[in-house]
């Protein structure tokens, strides 16, 4: 069984947004997944779904099974207490996050009092223990939040995720407002915990060069769909999807000046998910799309060993008559 067994997952705002369409993931224990797009993919959406964050009003099925149970069909207290001892999320900007009148001492130890039922003493002792395994002196627990630099306050974020020993750390752009090398640090802190304590982490960014170097896997969502994935390294040194690519294709690579000089990047947006377009929803913006791409949307399918990608290129779908349409157009664009 794995940790988190996600199947069939939609997700569509109030207003009619469809932000998740059909996702199927899996994480296990040990195991990073990273989580690719551009803004406006369905990234965060998802990220919120998994532990029932998104506002009331939007409608979610499928399923979301954690150690075997179903978060979706949860009774909201046990949903309270998943938040924290199942999984816990890391979200980017953590000064948005902490309580500026409060201590972090205190912040990280609110849950442990709550969810663990700790005494004082015990909580106290476990806030010291989670800001040494942060790299932070346990003295810290006496700051205010004001009193750190962006780089420990994300630290405190990430201890705070730990207060409750989850088996599942879900990171939302954890390194986003940091600068390059406060990130490296927080990245290597968030793979040595995963690997340390044998925890299952999805981590979710635009930056497919950070994910590629820090996760084990790689899914790469376009218009609410994974539309790509894979071990982590060949998707970003080789992916199949057009739209893998492109975004691929926009980070420099180190060792290759051209692409440091020439990063391409993507024309245009991802579309309105509240007017998605027919057929393979890419298909407005991509270079080979083919006539029968404006009305049939490929499912994920094998492009290779351990990879697969949901377009009619890849696993051998091509109509060579509809191959000439898409060779007209490219030359014509
Ligand atoms: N509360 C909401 N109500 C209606 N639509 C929403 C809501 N939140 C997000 N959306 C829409 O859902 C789509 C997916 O948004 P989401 O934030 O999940 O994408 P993302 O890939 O995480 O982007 P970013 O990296 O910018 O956060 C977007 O089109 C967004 O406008």
């Amino acid at each position: 069984m794995s940790l988190l067994d996600v199947r069939n997952l939609e997700v569509t705002y109030a207003g009619g947004a469809r932000a998740v369409r059909g996702v199927n993931l899996s994480v296990d224990a040990g195991q990073k997944l990273g989580i690719a797009g551009e803004s406006g993919c369905g990234k965060s959406t998802l990220a919120l779904a998994l532990l029932r964050l998104l506002p009331a009003g939007t409608k979610v099925s499928g399923e979301i099974l954690l150690n075997g149970e179903d978060v979706l069909t949860m009774k909201w207290g046990q949903v309270r207490a998943v938040r924290w001892a199942g999984a816990s999320i890391v979200f980017q900007g953590a000064m948005h996050s902490l309580n500026a009148v409060h201590r972090i001492g205190d912040q990280i130890a609110e849950p442990i009092l709550l969810h663990k039922k700790a005494t004082p003493a015990g909580a106290k002792k476990k806030v010291a223990e989670l800001l040494e395994h942060v790299g932070l002196p346990a003295a810290r627990a006496d700051a205010y939040p004001h009193e750190l630099s962006g780089g420990q306050r994300q630290r405190v974020m990430i201890a705070m995720a730990l207060a409750c020993d989850p088996g599942l750390i879900i990171a939302d752009e954890p390194t986003t407002a940091l600068d390059v090398m406060i990130q490296a640090q927080i990245l290597r802190l968030i793979e040595q915990l995963v690997s340390d304590q044998d925890l299952g982490l999805i981590m979710i960014s635009h930056d497919l060069a950070v994910l590629s170097d820090t996760c084990d896997r790689l899914a790469v969502m376009y218009a609410g769909r994974v539309v790509e994935e894979g071990p982590a390294s060949e998707v970003y040194e080789n992916a199949q999807h057009p739209y893998g690519k492109a975004l691929s294709a926009a980070f420099p690579r180190i060792g290759d000046p051209a692409s440091r000089f020439a990063p391409r990047g993507l024309p245009g947006d991802p579309p309105d998910p509240s007017a998605l377009p027919t057929g393979c929803t890419f298909h407005p913006r991509c270079p080979v799309a083919l006539d029968s791409c404006i009305t049939e949307d490929p499912e994920l399918r094998a492009a290779a060993t351990d990879r697969r990608a949901a377009c009619v290129h890849v696993g051998g779908a091509t109509d060579p008559d509809d191959a000439a349409g898409a060779e007209a157009r490219s030359t014509t664009a």
